[in-house]
């Protein structure tokens, strides 16, 4: 189960972005949170995901309280989450081909060797074929960006995945295959999934409940 008990979050302590809100995913489920441009559903899924602290309030990631936030979360709390956002080129180094994107956590966590192993197949799941894997960000487009961004965030095999407004940017052939691949993985894996967005249609399709940002922040 990941639980955000009571969390206040946001960039100026005496201005936060949420206050107090709650919610939770039981193991394996899915929920999709919905609201509007700038109400705070990145920060949320950020706070989540264990990549910003709230200022008040708890994340409880399978009954283990989190024990510290980026890079200062414990190892085995970090890699239980597989994170995709909405702009691939931000969180893409430039420098890297596909191949070595997609094996960045697996490098990160001293498990690079594994990479020749693990990649291939997992770029083929994800639609990149042999002649795009050895490409760097600038030489591919933004859903074949997104594609190897999608690989990165299901490499260490996370129990929780949170897409935070994944498919925005994509059109509907590419949506339909990134969603299709995140499903597959979580009925294999038994992963929960965070899926973050505005599109109403898609996220009461693709998750197993849908909640508004008013509903979990009383609208404050
Ligand atoms: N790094 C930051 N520093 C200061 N304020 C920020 C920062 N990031 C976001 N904000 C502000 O926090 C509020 C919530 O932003 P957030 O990105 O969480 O909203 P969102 O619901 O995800 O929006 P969108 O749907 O447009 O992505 C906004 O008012 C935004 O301007």
């Amino acid at each position: 189960m990941l639980e955000l008990r009571s969390v206040t979050a946001g960039y100026d302590r005496a201005a936060p972005v949420m206050r107090g809100v709650d919610l939770t995913i039981a193991a394996g489920a899915s929920v999709g949170l919905l609201g509007p441009s700038g109400c705070g559903k990145s920060t949320l899924a950020r706070v989540a995901a264990l990549l910003h602290r709230p200022d008040a309030g708890q994340v409880v990631i399978d009954g283990q309280p989190a024990r510290g936030w980026r890079h200062r979360a414990p190892r085995e709390q970090r890699t239980a989450f597989g994170v995709v956002f909405q702009q691939p080129r931000l969180s893409a180094d430039p420098r890297l081909t596909l191949t070595d994107l997609i094996a960045e956590p697996l490098r990160a966590v001293g498990r690079a060797p594994e990479a020749a192993a693990v990649v291939p197949a997992l770029a083929a799941r994800v639609g990149l074929g042999k002649d795009l894997i050895g490409r760097r960000p600038h030489e591919v487009s933004d859903g074949q960006l997104q594609r190897a961004c999608l690989a990165r965030a299901l490499v260490l095999r996370p129990r929780w995945l949170i897409c935070d407004e994944m498919t925005a940017m994509l059109d509907a052939s590419t949506t339909a295959s990134l969603v299709h691949v995140v499903e597959e993985y979580r009925a294999e894996h038994g992963a929960g999934l965070l899926a973050v967005g505005h599109d109403r249609v898609l996220l009461e399709r693709w998750c197993d409940g849908t909640t508004h940002w008013d509903d979990l922040t009383g609208g404050l």
